[in-house]
C-alpha cells in the first residue's frame, strides 16, 4: 500500500504542484456517521432520528419502520434478487434451464450458481468512459435517512470474497447503527501506475471485479475511472470524481417527496489501509482533512491493525472520528489477495476464496503464474 514504489512520486510534502481536491462548496454538507450520540442514548440502535424534512413523531416512526422493514433488502435492488438455486422445492425450478443440444462443459459447471445479471461493461479508454450507474439507487426508499454511496479504492489483484464481504459487512452496520441508506457501491480499482508488486494491469483487474459484482451481488458496480488515469491518482481525487458524478452531475438522489437530496460518499477500506495513513509522506495532511472530514470512512477491522487504538492516536483521525464508523468482522475473514497469487503461482487451488468466474478469468489469462513476488515476504507481511 504504498505510492511511493510509483517512480513519478513525489512525496506529498515536497510536492507543491499538488493538484487540489474539490472545493468545499461543491461536497454535500457533512453529516457525520457517527452512529450513536448521547441524544440517542435510551432508543434503539438501528431507529434512525427524524431527518429534518420529516415531521412524523420519532416514536411513532420507529415502531412503523420496524414492522414494514423487517423482511426488505437493505438497498434498492433495481434488478431482481439473485435466482434461488438453492431452493429443494421442484415445482419452482423452471422445467428446462439449457436447451437440449446444449452442453455443458466441466469448467462451466460451478458458474450455474453465479448468475450474471445488470452486466454493463466499462470502457478500456477514458475517451469512451461514461460513470456506470446501471444499479445505483434513483430514489429514497426512507425520506427521514440520508443517502450514501460506499467507494472501495484498492489494488484488487485479485478481487476475493473478502473484498466482496466488506461491502456487506459495511451494509449491515449501517443499517443497524446509523440513520444513513446505502443507495450504491463501486469498486474503484487503481491505476497499474500504482506500481505495487502483484499488481495485474488494469483492464484485468476491472474485469475481474465486473465478474465477481455481476455475477455475486445485485447492487455493487465498478467504476474504471480511476484505473484508466494516466498517472497515479490519490485518493482524495477519487472521491471527488464520484462526488464529481453523483451530486454535481447528476444533483443527488431523489426523495419520496420529489427533491434532490445529496449523497454523503465515504471510502471503505481496511484497518491496514487506514493504519498507512500514519506513515510518513504517504498520505498528505490537506487529503486526510479532505477524505475524513468533507467525505468519511467506514473501517473493515483487519487482524493486526489496531484501529481504535490508532484513531485515537492520530490527531487528524481524531479530529474527524464523528465520520468514521469501525466495522467489526463478526465472522472473521482474512482472505488475501498476495496469498491467493501464490497458491496460483503454485498451482494450488484457491477455490472458495475468490468467484468461479474470476477464477476462470485468471485461468484463462494466465494470471499470476510468472510472478516474480518474493514468497518470504508474502507470508512474512501477511502472517497474524
Ligand atoms: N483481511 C482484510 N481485512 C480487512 N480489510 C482488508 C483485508 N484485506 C484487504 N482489505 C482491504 O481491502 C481493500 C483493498 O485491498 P487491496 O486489494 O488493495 O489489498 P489486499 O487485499 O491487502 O491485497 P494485497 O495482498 O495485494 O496487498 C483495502 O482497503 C484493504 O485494507
Ligand atoms: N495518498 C493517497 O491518496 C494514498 C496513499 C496510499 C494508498 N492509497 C490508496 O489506497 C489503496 C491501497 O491499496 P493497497 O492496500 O493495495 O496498496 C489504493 O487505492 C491506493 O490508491 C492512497
Amino acid at each position: 500500500m504504498d505510492p511511493t514504489n510509483d517512480p513519478n512520486f513525489t512525496p506529498p510534502s515536497l510536492n507543491k504542484d499538488i493538484q487540489p481536491t474539490a472545493p468545499s462548496s461543491q461536497i454535500p454538507k457533512n453529516i457525520p456517521i457517527e452512529p450513536l450520540v448521547l441524544a440517542d442514548l435510551g432508543n434503539a440502535m438501528d431507529a434512525p432520528s427524524p431527518h429534518p424534512s420529516s415531521g412524523r413523531s420519532r416514536v411513532h416512526m420507529v415502531h412503523e419502520d420496524m414492522k414494514a422493514d423487517q423482511y426488505k433488502s437493505k438497498i434498492p435492488r433495481k434488478h431482481t434478487d439473485l435466482v434461488n438455486s438453492s431452493s429443494d422445492d421442484d415445482a419452482n425450478v423452471p422445467e428446462q434451464i439449457l436447451p437440449p443440444s446444449a452442453k455443458v462443459k466441466s469448467t462451466q459447471i460451478a458458474d450455474l450458481e453465479e448468475v450474471p445479471q445488470g452486466i454493463q461493461r466499462q470502457s478500456k479508454t477514458l475517451e469512451k468512459y461514461s460513470f456506470p450507474t446501471h444499479r445505483l439507487g434513483t430514489m429514497m426508499r426512507d425520506d427521514t435517512k440520508y443517502p450514501l454511496v460506499i467507494v472501495a479504492c484498492g489494488s484488487f489483484s485479485p478481487i476475493t470474497y473478502l473484498h466482496l464481504r466488506m461491502f456487506e459487512m459495511a451494509l449491515d452496520a449501517i443499517s443497524e447503527q446509523t440513520r444513513f441508506e446505502v443507495v450504491g457501491g463501486y469498486f474503484s480499482p487503481v491505476s497499474s501506475n500504482y506500481k505495487k508488486q502483484g499488481l495485474a494491469p488494469a483492464p484485468h483487474r476491472v474485469r475481474m471485479c465486473e465478474l465477481a459484482c455481476e455475477r455475486t451481488s445485485s447492487w455493487l458496480m465498478v467504476d474504471a475511472w480511476e484505473s484508466l488515469q494516466p498517472k497515479y491518482t490519490r485518493t482524495a481525487l477519487v472521491l471527488d470524481h464520484f462526488n464529481e458524478e453523483i451530486n454535481i452531475k447528476r444533483g443527488g438522489i431523489m426523495t419520496q417527496s420529489g427533491e434532490k437530496r445529496g449523497v454523503k460518499i465515504m471510502l471503505l477500506a481496511g484497518g491496514d489501509l487506514i493504519e498507512s495513513m500514519g506513515e510518513p509522506d504517504v498520505w498528505a495532511d490537506q487529503d486526510l482533512h479532505h477524505i475524513l472530514g468533507k467525505y468519511g470512512c467506514l473501517i473493515v477491522e483487519r487482524a493486526g491493525a489496531d484501529v481504535r487504538s490508532f484513531l485515537l492516536s492520530h490527531d487528524i483521525m481524531y479530529e474527524h472520528r464523528r465520520n468514521f464508523l469501525v466495522i467489526k468482522q463478526l465472522i472473521y475473514n482474512d482472505i488475501s489477495s498476495t496469498k491467493i497469487r501464490l497458491f496460483i503461482r503454485r498451482g494450488m487451488s484457491v477455490q472458495y476464496l475468490l468467484p468461479n468466474s474470476v477464477i476462470r478469468y485468471i485461468q484463462e489469462h494466465k494470471l499470476y503464474i510468472n510472478e516474480t513476488e518474493p514468497v518470504k515476504q508474502v507470508m512474512a507481511d501477511k502472517t497474524d
